[in-house]
Parts: C-alpha cells; sequence; structure tokens
C-alpha cells in the first residue's frame, strides 16, 4: 500500500515494521512526524483529504502550545531554568500516532497495543470517543484510565525521566482491545529539537545527586529508539550510568 511503513521508516498508515517474525498489535495506526515542517514526509500529510489536513494541522498547533506550557510547569518543579526548557523544547519534534483499535470477539487472546512506555518527553493522548482500554502499571498492577470527559492524558516519556534525572519516572502501559466496541485514540508526542543533547539537565547534576544517566544526541537517541520494539525502557536502561 502507498502509505504503508516500511522497515526502517514507521511513519505511514498500518502496522509499524519491526522486524520478522513479531507479533502486531490489534490496532491500525497512522503515524508521522509533524514538526519541525521540513521532517514531515512529502507523501503523508499532503495527501490527506484536505479536511482532515486542516483539522489535524490545528490541532497540532494548539497541541504543541499547550505542551510548552507543561514542560514550563514540570520544568518550574524541576527548578530548571525556563529558558533552558525553551532552548531544548521550543520548536522541537512532534510527533502524531492515530490508533484505531477494532472490536475482537476474544479480547483477552490479543493486545491494543503492547506494554511499553513512551520515547518522547511527554504525550498528549485524546480519548476521541471515551471509550476505554488504556492502562498504566502502577506498584506492578495494571489500572484503568478512567475516561475523563474533556479531558486529555498526559503521559511522560523516557526523554524526560533521564532529563529530571530520574525525579519523573516514564510509566509502562499497554492499551486492551474490546469485544464490541472500537477504540480511537490521537497521541501527540514531544520531544526535543534535533540538534538537542539528551541527558540530565546539567543544573540537577552536582556531587550529591550524581547523572544517573548518559547523554546521547537527540539524532542517535531516534535511531536506537525506533530500532528497537516498541518496549519498556530498553534504550533508557542502557543509557543508566550504574544500572539498578
Ligand atoms: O491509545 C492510547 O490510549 C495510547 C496509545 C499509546 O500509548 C501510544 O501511542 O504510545
Ligand atoms: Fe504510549
Amino acid at each position: 500500500m502507498k502509505f504503508a511503513p516500511q522497515l526502517g521508516n514507521s511513519q505511514g498508515y498500518g502496522q509499524a515494521i519491526v522486524g520478522e517474525g513479531v507479533n502486531s498489535d490489534h490496532v491500525e495506526r497512522f503515524y508521522m512526524n509533524s514538526y519541525p515542517i521540513n521532517t514531515r514526509q512529502p507523501h503523508l500529510l499532503p495527501k490527506l483529504p484536505p479536511s482532515l489536513r486542516e483539522s489535524l494541522e490545528a490541532y497540532l498547533e494548539e497541541l504543541e502550545k499547550l505542551a510548552i506550557s507543561l514542560l514550563g510547569c514540570l520544568a518550574k518543579t524541576l527548578k530548571i531554568d525556563r529558558e533552558v526548557m525553551l532552548k531544548m523544547y521550543e520548536k522541537g519534534m512532534q510527533s502524531v500516532r492515530m490508533n484505531y483499535y477494532p472490536p475482537y470477539s476474544k479480547p483477552e487472546l490479543v493486545t491494543g497495543l503492547g506494554t511499553h512506555s513512551d520515547g518522547s518527553a511527554i504525550t498528549i493522548v485524546h480519548q476521541v470517543d471515551g471509550v476505554d482500554g488504556l492502562q498504566v502499571k502502577q506498584d506492578g498492577v495494571w489500572i484503568p484510565v478512567e475516561f475523563i470527559p474533556n479531558a486529555f492524558v498526559v503521559n511522560i516519556g523516557d526523554i524526560l525521566e533521564i532529563w529530571s534525572n530520574g525525579v519523573y519516572k516514564s510509566p509502562e502501559h499497554k492499551v486492551t482491545v474490546n469485544e464490541h466496541t472500537r477504540r480511537i485514540s490521537i497521541g501527540v508526542f514531544f520531544m526535543p529539537k534535533q540538534e538537542a543533547e539528551i541527558g540530565p539537565a546539567h543544573s540537577l547534576i552536582n556531587s550529591t545527586n550524581p547523572a544517573l544517566f548518559t547523554s546521547v544526541t537527540m539524532d542517535k537517541y531516534l535511531k536506537e529508539f525506533f530500532s528497537r520494539k516498541l518496549a519498556v525502557k530498553t534504550y533508557l536502561d542502557h543509557m543508566k550510568i550504574n544500572k539498578f
């Protein structure tokens, strides 16, 4: 199919191709880089129907503002200078994933989206029809994320865990499938600028609070994160200085 993702390029419509013989999730999805604009692939967004393209464009622009204000609040709680946060995240990388989870007669036999943590700094999820399915692991127990009308779910991703030097943790989460009802969600992922360094914020590190993670370029982070199957913190674990 024209819009299908390829091995090594997860953007497009359909299942991500992560390698041969890998179980796929029970979801149809459309995934693409949205910002900066020069990272967009010309065969995706421009080919969407104009009404969808315009709504999506407006949505992504508004969410960008929301993400910066949320990252501003998070930086404040970490006592990280706002300018440092802006330098890293303003006009940063953004990608969007629209998920359609079809109903399945034996939902216990499939996963909508397997257990993973997000590779982003933060993710803003809109559960479109208010249909349940998202679950988050807390103290070893899976907790359904309750749907709240007119509210987004904001998820902490691995980059924020690294940047906050472990103060914020990126939670394990997954999506289950319903027997009779389809579920639709839109996740927008926010990441630093392409030229940023991914590592603990310098202002948080001193002799009593040493860095728990190594630093890598955003380029390397993206390459290595996406070369792995969507999973729980495998790359974040790889960046830990003392594996704990
Ligand atoms: O469908 C959802 O509610 C969440 C999707 C998700 O976790 C993801 O796309 O990373
Ligand atoms: Fe996720």
